[in-house]
């Protein structure tokens, strides 16, 4: 019942000092003002991400199930999209572990190709020198 208001990013952007401290997590609106304090990262970066949407900062961190019980409690309504505004950040559940692997996937990849050729040029290297010191 209590949760239910809704917020546009306008107005969660009011809400941007350490008393009054909005932060939008996978479109939810948590108010962390009595939190910043208290929170074990620091209030710095609380601080910066304040009126803003955090989702990105909070997942990259890996929280705990505690950080998100805490989470649940500070919990004061949802965004409510307006035309214009920015996509979410990150879908609520499935996406960011398929879009990070994808992301990654390239640069792993192309280092693998680096080495294998790599060791491919340098054992051929090698096989001259023995050939010709064969001769
Ligand atoms: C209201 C939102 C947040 C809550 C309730 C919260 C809660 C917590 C909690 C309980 C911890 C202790 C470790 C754990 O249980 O995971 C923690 C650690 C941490 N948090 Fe947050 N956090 C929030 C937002 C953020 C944001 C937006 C950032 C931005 C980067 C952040 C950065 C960190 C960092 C860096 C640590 C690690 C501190 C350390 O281990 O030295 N947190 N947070």
């Amino acid at each position: 019942m209590s949760d239910t208001k809704e917020f546009t990013l306008e107005e969660v952007t009011q809400h941007n000092t350490k008393k009054d401290l909005f932060l939008v997590i996978h479109d939810k609106v948590y108010d962390c003002g009595s939190f910043v304090d208290e929170h074990p990262g620091g209030e710095e970066v609380l601080l910066d991400v304040a009126g803003q949407d955090g989702t990105e900062a909070f997942e990259d961190v890996g929280h705990s199930d505690e950080a998100r019980e805490i989470l649940d409690g500070l919990l004061v309504g949802t965004v409510k999209r307006m035309p214009g505004d920015p996509a979410p950040r990150a879908p609520a559940k499935s996406a960011p572990a398929a879009a990070s692997s994808s992301s990654g996937g390239f640069g792993v990849g192309l280092y693998a190709v680096i080495l294998v050729g790599g060791a491919v040029a340098y054992a051929a290297y090698n096989y001259m020198q023995a050939q010709q010191s064969q001769q």
